[in-house]
C-alpha cells in the first residue's frame, strides 16, 4: 500500500489531529509582524466558504468557457476555508479508486481518493459552495445541473492519471468537471500538471496550485502528468442526473 504523508508539512497550519466542530483548526494570521503571530481558534462556518461566483466569473469568462470548454478561477476561497480544506486533505483516510468493470485501474490512474459525504467537515462546505456555482451555470448557461459530487484525491509521488474523459463510453451524466487544488508552493519541476485538450484541439497545461479551480466540459480529454511530489486536490463533478442517496455503512 502506498504511504500517504500529511499535506500539513507544506501548509502553515497548527493542527495535530483531524479537525472537526470539536477541534477547529488553529490558523496563523497572515502577517509578517512576529509579535502578532498568535494562532486564533476559529470555528468554521458555511459563511467561511461563501463565494460570490457572480463576482468571480465575468460574462466574458463565461463566454470563453462556452467557446473553449474550460476556464481557470484563481484565489477562490478566503484563507480560512483554504487552510481548512488543506488540513482536512492531510487527514483523509484515502482508499484505492474502485475497480471499473472488474478491471484494475491502477495502471491508468494512480490517485487515492475519498468521496466527500456529510461526514466531512470542510469538504462538505466546499460542496455547498460548488452547488452555488452550479446554480450560476444553470441560470446563465442553462446547464441543467441537478447535483454535485466530489472526492479528495492524493497522487503519491511517481503517479498520474492517463488520458481520459470523465464520462465513460455511452454515458453523459457528468456535465462539468471542476478540480480544486490544495498544494502550496507547487513548481513546474514538481510535475503533476493537468493537461487539457480544449474544444479547438489545443493543449493546455495547468499547474495544481493552491486555491485554483479549473472547470472544464466533462467530455474534454485530459490527463494528469506524473507528480514528483504528493499532489492534493478535490475532483468535483456537476451532474445532470438525480442525486444518488448514499446509505451509511455500519
Ligand atoms: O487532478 C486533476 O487535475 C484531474 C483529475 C481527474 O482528471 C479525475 O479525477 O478525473
Ligand atoms: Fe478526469
Amino acid at each position: 500500500m502506498t504511504q500517504i504523508i500529511s499535506n500539513l508539512n507544506k501548509t502553515a497550519l497548527v493542527v495535530d489531529r483531524p479537525i472537526g466542530q470539536d477541534n477547529p483548526p488553529l490558523l496563523l494570521p497572515n502577517t509578517h509582524d512576529v509579535s502578532q503571530e498568535i494562532p486564533t481558534q476559529h470555528v468554521l462556518q458555511m459563511s467561511d466558504f461563501a463565494v460570490d461566483w457572480d463576482d468571480k466569473l465575468t460574462d466574458k469568462q463565461l463566454d470563453t468557457f462556452v467557446t473553449d470548454g474550460w476556464l481557470i478561477i484563481d484565489d477562490v476561497f478566503n484563507s480560512t476555508a483554504l487552510l481548512a480544506l488543506q488540513a482536512e486533505s492531510g487527514f483523509v483516510d484515502y482508499r484505492d479508486a474502485e475497480l471499473t468493470a472488474g478491471v484494475r485501474i491502477s495502471d491508468i490512474r494512480g490517485d487515492r481518493i475519498r468521496w466527500i459525504t456529510e461526514n466531512f467537515f470542510a469538504g462538505y462546505y466546499y460542496l455547498q459552495s460548488i452547488n452555488a456555482l452550479a446554480s450560476l451555470f444553470n441560470r446563465s448557461l442553462f446547464a441543467g445541473i441537478r447535483h454535485s459530487e466530489a472526492h479528495y484525491a492524493c497522487y503519491p509521488t511517481g503517479f498520474g492519471y492517463q488520458w481520459h474523459s470523465d464520462n465513460p463510453a455511452g454515458r453523459d451524466e457528468r456535465v462539468i468537471s471542476a478540480v480544486f487544488y490544495l498544494n502550496d508552493n507547487w513548481e513546474a519541476a514538481d510535475g503533476g500538471a493537468l493537461e487539457v485538450v480544449d474544444k479547438h484541439g489545443t493543449h493546455h497545461e495547468v499547474m495544481p496550485v493552491a486555491n485554483r479551480l479549473i472547470i472544464f466540459d466533462s467530455d474534454l480529454r485530459h490527463q494528469v502528468q506524473i507528480a514528483h511530489r504528493q499532489r492534493y486536490s478535490i475532483a468535483t463533478w456537476l451532474r445532470r442526473d438525480d442525486a444518488v442517496v448514499l446509505f451509511a455503512t455500519p
